[in-house]
């Protein structure tokens, strides 16, 4: 299996060398050159499997040579084992034809976990084999970092930077930062919000004199092997509801559009998916984007679903890139347009194609934070604010296939949005109950590119 970028203009690489380089040198994001699929008796023949079985055939064939069997399946087994729960990633009922996919058993309490424990097993095995060191560099809006701390800290041969917007991620987001205590990982709070912190990663990969210097490495989604495991739970929630002779839909709380794009995969895979919907909250390129063709951006606004206040959406361009035609020079024409004027348009051609892939939808905070209370006192089921904008969504697309809304995170890391919805404050786990008692250590950085790599080149360990 090989990859190719979507700006058409960066070398062809295998699995490894795509999950090891993360952002292409053309500035594009990697994608398979050929998406495989499996037919009806393959997906049905998943149906009841382990999670660890299912991730393990739906993967292996996007992994080519890059992996043999054995040390896939050790990965995988390795990943998942810590997960507070059997089935990995449960289904709820929340209503008579509507589902919420539980993506938050894992160490850190978001749908991260997924990949992140994932690619931490694949990076140890390809860095060993190689003897090379890396130098992980991320932007998060709370969850992708805490997930990259917890499965890279302590390793030998990489170093972690994540760059989080001070003061926009919620208290028990940065304390998961900010109190390892190993000295491979660094939390740095940006002056900004995430799209100045995602935006700076990507100029640090576009430097390539400190991207070589350093072995730039990234673990957002622009990594391929990211959006890979996570296309693995579209496979077992639709097949425990009966897929593929009963198609399902999702609807999935939407940001950097990895996890939708994931469900994209899916259903280029084979997987029957009615409605793909896209919940936005009040920061709402992308359903703007769909209603209008227009993709413009403005300033963030903070919400209380922090982890999804962002306005340049990186793996857009991966929906693009197909919605295109697979015509790299389109794609990097957006992209230019993007950096100089703040926006553009996109074609009547691929607006319909996206129209006919995604749904989309926004909820407003007051919509949110009603969603969250209606849940509790309708089922007793407490949802995290991200959740409560799928279910939302969701709801305006419940006619047709069963909905399954991705629980994106536990409601105790946003306990002050919950506990106002509901008047309840969601605990944190028995493992997790002293975070607040642990002693802190961030470096404040301000939204300047050579100030963020000074301070990176001098934290390295190497
Ligand atoms: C809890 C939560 N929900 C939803 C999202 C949005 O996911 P994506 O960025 O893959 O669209 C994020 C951040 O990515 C998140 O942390
Ligand atoms: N919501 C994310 C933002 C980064 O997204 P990623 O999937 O590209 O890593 C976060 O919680 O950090």
């Amino acid at each position: 299996m090989k990859y190719i970028s979507t700006r058409g203009q960066a070398p062809v690489l295998s699995f490894e060398e795509a999950m090891l380089t993360g952002l292409a040198r053309d500035g594009g994001l990697y994608v398979p050159e050929t998406i495989p699929t499996c037919n009806g008796a393959e997906i049905a023949a998943l149906g009841g499997l382990p999670y660890e079985e299912v991730a393990f055939r739906v993967m292996y064939p996007f992994v080519g040579e890059s992996f043999s069997e054995a040390d896939l399946r050790g990965a995988i087994g390795r990943a998942y084992e810590g997960f507070g729960h059997v089935a990995r990633a449960p289904l709820a009922q929340l209503g008579p034809n509507h589902f919420l996919l539980e993506l938050f058993h894992g160490p850190t309490l978001a749908f991260k976990d997924f990949a992140m424990q994932l690619i931490g097993q694949l990076f140890e095995m390809a860095l060993t084999r190689r003897g090379e060191r890396v130098t992980i560099v991320g932007a998060t809006s709370g969850d992708t970092g805490s997930a990259a701390i917890e499965a890279f800290r302590g390793l030998d041969a990489v170093d972690v930077f994540i760059l989080f917007p001070h003061g926009r991620v919620s208290e028990v987001q940065r304390r998961q930062m900010t109190t390892p205590s190993e000295a491979n990982v660094h939390a740095l709070a940006l002056d900004g919000h995430f799209d100045d912190c995602q935006a700076r990663v990507k100029d640090m990969f576009n430097d390539f004199g400190f991207r070589d210097s350093v072995g730039l490495a990234g673990v957002n989604s622009i990594n391929w092997a990211r959006v890979l495991a996570q296309v693995v739970y579209y496979f077992t929630a639709a097949t425990a509801l009966g897929a593929p002779h009963r198609p399902v839909s999702f609807t999935v709380p939407t940001g950097n559009f990895g996890d939708i794009f994931a469900g994209y995969i899916a259903r280029s895979m084979g997987l029957p998916i009615e409605h793909l919907v896209i919940a936005t909250n009040q920061n709402d390129i992308l359903h703007r984007t769909l209603s209008t063709g227009g993709y413009v951006t403005s300033g963030v606004t903070p919400s209380i679903s922090p982890s999804m206040d962002i306005q340049v959406s990186s793996n857009f361009e991966r929906a693009l890139f197909y919605a295109y035609d697979q015509e790299g020079a389109a794609v990097a024409q957006l992209m230019d347009e993007l950096k100089g004027q703040g926006g553009f348009k996109v074609s009547q051609g691929a607006l319909e194609v996206l129209r006919e892939t995604f749904a989309s939808g926004r909820a407003s905070e007051e919509e949110t934070s009603a969603t969250i209370a209606r849940v509790f006192a309708e089922t007793g089921q407490i949802v995290c604010p991200h959740t409560a904008v799928g279910v939302k969504v969701a709801e305006e697309h419940l006619a047709g296939a069963p909905m399954i809304t991705l629980a994106t995170a536990h409601p105790a890391k946003f306990p002050d949005a919950v506990e106002a919805a509901t008047g309840v404050r969601p605990p944190l786990p028995n493992r997790m109950a002293d975070l607040y008692e642990r002693p802190e250590r961030v470096s404040r950085v301000a939204n300047d590119l050579t100030a963020i790599e000074d301070l990176i080149r001098k934290g390295r360990a190497a």
